[in-house]
């Protein structure tokens, strides 16, 4: 008997729009073994399943489930499990609120072993992560899928699943061996034949280009609750806040070493389908009531600017707009309470 190659044990954290997605591509092409931790979805999930209607996997897919479901994140030492090998991040990065990424993922990193994969919008996502686990591999990943989950464990998967891996540059870690995860990831994604990772040897660029889109778009969205198309119609959206937002990104990306195209404002002001009418990631969370990405999607670029000497007043606005927003939704969760202090400094 020819005895077949194991699969990769895979742990992923956060099965919404982007997880789902991906536990099914890496689960149908058959590379890999999928643990999927879920939360709010965990009980409709574990008594139905998923239901999908996938551009590229078909509509009516229902009852699926990835090979083991549980509802937090597994503790390998305690529980006696075996190693995962690829530990894939695709919850949102809500960097300003505890657990983070890197304190939720920690009952399940092996030292030195398990590849850390994070699937998420945002610029800077790695440093935390990697100054934490210094001796994983991390690597960095840009899904530029369109996927939501419209109910609990309902998910409308409308734009196609393409996704960019890169290694992300860990002191530990030799280039080499990050490489080889970056490039074996990709395959085991791949293998379903329905989707495209790419393997990324310019992660910079690919997470700068996408800021030029979810710095302005997402971030006004939130703003106004308005979506693309209205924005384009309206031109003084565009005008005063998008296209000045996205310029500012594209300064401090060259100030940073990335050359963007000359037309990159033009591109990405008209790059969802006119008829649309999009709500991006950060407006569908703000109108759920969930905490947004502003952080790592505005915050960490305008920083980077500060320290490259660039001027950018209009995502210094935004940013404080959005961190006024997540101060509302702190307060509702609960998470700060509106009470003077001692050193308040405005008493
Ligand atoms: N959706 C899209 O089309 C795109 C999304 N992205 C990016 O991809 C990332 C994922 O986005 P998306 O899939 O839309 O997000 P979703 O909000 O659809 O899904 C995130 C999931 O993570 C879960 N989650 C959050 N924290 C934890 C935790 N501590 N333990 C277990 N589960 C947790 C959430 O559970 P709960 O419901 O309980 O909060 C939710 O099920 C984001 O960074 C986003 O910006 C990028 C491109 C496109
Ligand atoms: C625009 C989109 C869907 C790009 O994939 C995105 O990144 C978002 O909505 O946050």
């Amino acid at each position: 008997m020819i005895s077949q190659p194991s699969k990769a044990n895979v742990l992923l954290v956060g099965s919404g729009g982007v997880g789902t997605m991906g536990a099914y591509a890496l689960e149908t092409g058959g590379k890999a073994e999928v643990t999927a931790v879920l939360r709010s979805n965990y009980e409709a999930v574990s008594k139905q399943g998923f239901s999908i209607d996938s551009i590229e996997h078909g509509d009516g897919i229902v009852g699926w489930k990835p090979t083991t479901l549980v509802n937090r994140v597994p503790s390998v030492a305690e529980e006696g499990l075996k190693p995962f090998d690829f530990i894939v991040v695709t919850t949102k990065n809500v960097a300003d609120v505890s657990p983070t990424v890197d304190e939720v993922i920690e009952p399940a990193v092996t030292p030195g072993h398990s590849v850390i994969v994070l699937v998420q919008n945002g610029l800077n996502i790695e440093k935390p992560v990697i100054a934490k686990y210094p001796g994983n591999t991390v690597l960095s990943g840009v899904s530029l899928i369109g996927a939501t989950e419209t109910a609990w464990g309902k998910i409308r998967h409308d734009d196609k699943d393409i996704v960019k891996i890169g290694p992300y540059k860990s002191p530990n870690v030799t280039e080499q061996d990050s490489t080889a995860a970056a490039q074996k990831f990709v395959e085991i994604y791949n293998a379903c034949g329905k989707v495209e990772a790419i393997y990324d040897d310019n992660v910079p660029f690919t997470r700068w280009r996408k800021l030029i889109y979810n710095s302005s778009f997402n971030s006004v969205a939130t703003i106004l609750r308005m979506d693309t198309t209205r924005m384009r119609i309206s031109e003084h959206v565009i005008d005063n806040l998008i296209r000045p937002a996205m310029l500012e990104i594209k300064s401090t990306a060259k100030a940073a070493g990335i050359e963007l195209p000359d037309d990159i404002a033009e591109v990405m002001i008209r790059v969802d389908p006119k008829e649309t009418y999009f709500k991006p990631s950060m407006c569908q969370d703000i109108e759920k009531g969930n905490y947004i990405e502003f952080e790592n999607i505005v915050g960490e670029p305008m920083r980077e600017a500060e320290k490259l000497g660039v001027s950018t007043p209009v995502l210094k606005i935004i940013y404080g707009i959005l961190k006024g927003l997540q101060w509302k939704t702190m307060e509702a969760k609960g998470l700060v309470v509106p009470k003077w202090s001692d050193d308040s400094v405005y008493g």
